[in-house]
């Protein structure tokens, strides 16, 4: 590709808004309602539009059959009878089970209501025999206690039913701030949310529980940067990738250091390794004890192997020119060596990435944290955060928030979401994954793209997001037969989905 025709596209992609990636807490968009019809689109127009883009997509994706909704006594109920008045006009045979009439509603929702001429049946007596497709508008944002009782028993016998399930704005049941189910949910095949996506339907139970997201445009007034987190997507971080210049050489693109640690453990570093350099860093060296480095040597190929006596010879390497990050971490190892190895690269003042191993290691010696490198990045799974955050709690999102802000760091919280937190920074949710990436290893293929970037000169925060996505794209491209030692053949095809590609 010609460089006028990569920076064409680099500035289309530029420009594309980053809106469509914005995440909002659901009390946050309640907010944002209220503010739209102040400035002058009146709550019924918002619900009407809400109720049309969810027929919209109904209708794309069913063909006229029965359907049950379930509506609530709030607004969310209010979208359902919208839903049901369209369907109705359009011919849809609609059955609508609610315990709150209009005689039980208020002001937006009882209009929508009234307007339908439809007469509800109570919840107890909704007949799900014949598998209808069930809208539930029963509760969204509005959420505010565990569904128990008879409001949990309908939601059990609509998912026992086998019928499709639309779930409008959240499932019933699903926290929108923290994507826990509270008491029961109903699980969707699609939800079709307003605005923005919320935090819940990513995180946690969230993701599995929403189905397919559907986001849809009504006109609310959303400004650019009032995001609580942002949906991982190249459009976060895509402008801070580097492009190589025709004439580089390998150590202009990148040299990492990837420290290595016991023989038993050899693989581990040498797939971060390997992934860093595939990711694009110019010059990607191992060091490892003399005792090791056979067994490292043998299968490296295009990785430097540089067998180092001890801790202040590793030192003085790390502080080289020739070296721009590094890696610690995966295959280190936890004893008195690998701390001290730890403690020669942090004192390089290079951009770190650091993984397993090392963090268990941090955990031992919290007072090391603080003398990490600025620009670093921390890739704690569940158990290794827990040891090095044992005091930070809440969802994942706030304790990657909180572990970002205690460190100085970039962290990155691996999960069923994983949540990319920089100081000071908005959050970033990363969904991009396949359940194949569950296998030994995956994880250190990952440190390395991540490592990949930071010694390409790209900022921590970036390098986090785009290694999370690569390393999800690259899953994915892979499908079924993943194993870690041969995901790194994908990871470019995971740069060219991101559209980086060489000026030549
Ligand atoms: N800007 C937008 O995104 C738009 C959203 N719309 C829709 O409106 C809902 C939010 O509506 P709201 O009325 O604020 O909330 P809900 O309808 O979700 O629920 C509130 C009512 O539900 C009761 N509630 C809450 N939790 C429970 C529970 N566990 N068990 C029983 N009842 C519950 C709550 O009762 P309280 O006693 O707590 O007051 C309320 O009665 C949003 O999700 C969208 O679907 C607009 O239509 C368009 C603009
Ligand atoms: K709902």
């Amino acid at each position: 590709m010609s460089a006028g025709r990569s920076n064409a596209l680099r500035l289309m992609m530029n420009s594309a808004p980053k809106s469509g990636r914005q995440l909002i807490f659901p009390a946050h968009m309640a907010e944002i309602d209220a503010r739209t019809i102040a400035g002058g689109t009146p709550g019924i127009v918002l619900m009407e539009r809400a109720g049309q883009a969810v027929v919209t997509v109904l209708r794309g994706i069913w063909p006229r059959r029965p359907v049950l909704i379930l509506a609530g006594p709030g607004n969310n109920g209010g979208d359902g009878w919208v839903i049901a008045r369209l369907l109705k006009e359009a011919g849809w045979p609609v059955t609508i089970a609610s315990d709150w009439p209009a005689g039980a509603l208020k002001g937006d929702a009882k209009l929508a209501c009234e307007a339908s001429g439809i007469t509800p049946v109570p919840l107890e007596e909704a007949d799900f025999s014949a598998a209808p497709l069930i809208v539930d508008a029963l509760f969204g944002a509005g959420l505010a206690r565990s569904i128990e009782g008879k409001l949990a028993e309908v939601l059990r016998r609509a998912a026992a039913s086998g019928g499709p399930v639309l779930a409008v704005d959240l499932p019933s049941g699903l926290c929108g701030t923290r994507g826990e189910v509270l008491g029961d949910s109903l699980k969707a095949d699609v939800t079709v949310t307003f605005g923005a996506a919320k935090p819940g339907h990513l995180l946690a139970e969230g993701r599995c529980y929403s189905g397919q997201l559907h986001v849809a445009d009504i006109g609310l007034d959303l400004c650019e940067g009032e995001e609580d987190a942002l949906w991982n997507h190249p459009l976060l971080w895509w402008d801070r990738m580097p492009l190589p210049p025709s004439a580089a050489h390998k150590y202009a693109r990148g040299g990492l250091l990837v420290v290595g640690g016991p023989r038993h453990q050899g693989g581990a570093a040498r797939l971060t390794a390997k992934a860093a350099a595939v990711t694009g860093a110019g010059a990607v060296t191992l060091a490892v004890s003399a005792q090791a480095a056979d067994i490292y040597a043998a299968s490296i190929d295009a990785i430097m192997l540089r067998t180092v006596r001890d801790e202040s010879e590793l030192a003085d390497f790390a502080a080289s020119d020739k070296i721009a990050a590094i890696a610690i971490g995966p295959g280190l190892g936890t004893d008195e060596k690998a701390a001290a190895w730890l403690g020669a690269v942090l004192s390089a003042g290079k951009p770190l990435l650091l993984d397993a191993d090392a963090l268990t290691l941090l955990a031992k010696r919290a007072e090391r944290l603080a003398g990490c490198p600025e620009g670093s990045v921390l890739t704690p799974h569940e158990g290794e955060f827990k040891r090095l955050f044992s005091d930070v709690s809440g969802s994942p999102l706030e304790r990657a928030e909180e572990a970002a802000r205690k460190s100085g760091q970039t962290v990155l919280l691996k999960g069923a979401a994983t949540v990319i937190s920089a100081p000071g920074k908005t959050p970033v949710i990363n969904t991009r994954s396949s359940p194949y990436l569950a296998t030994a290893g995956s994880g250190d293929v990952l440190s390395g793209i991540i490592a990949g970037w930071l010694a390409q000169g790209v900022d921590s925060q970036a390098a986090a997001g785009a290694g999370a996505w690569m390393h999800g794209e690259s899953s994915l491209q892979y499908g079924p037969g993943l194993t870690a030692d041969t995901l790194w053949q994908k990871i470019p095809n995971a740069l060219h989905a991101i559209g980086a590609r060489t000026d030549d």
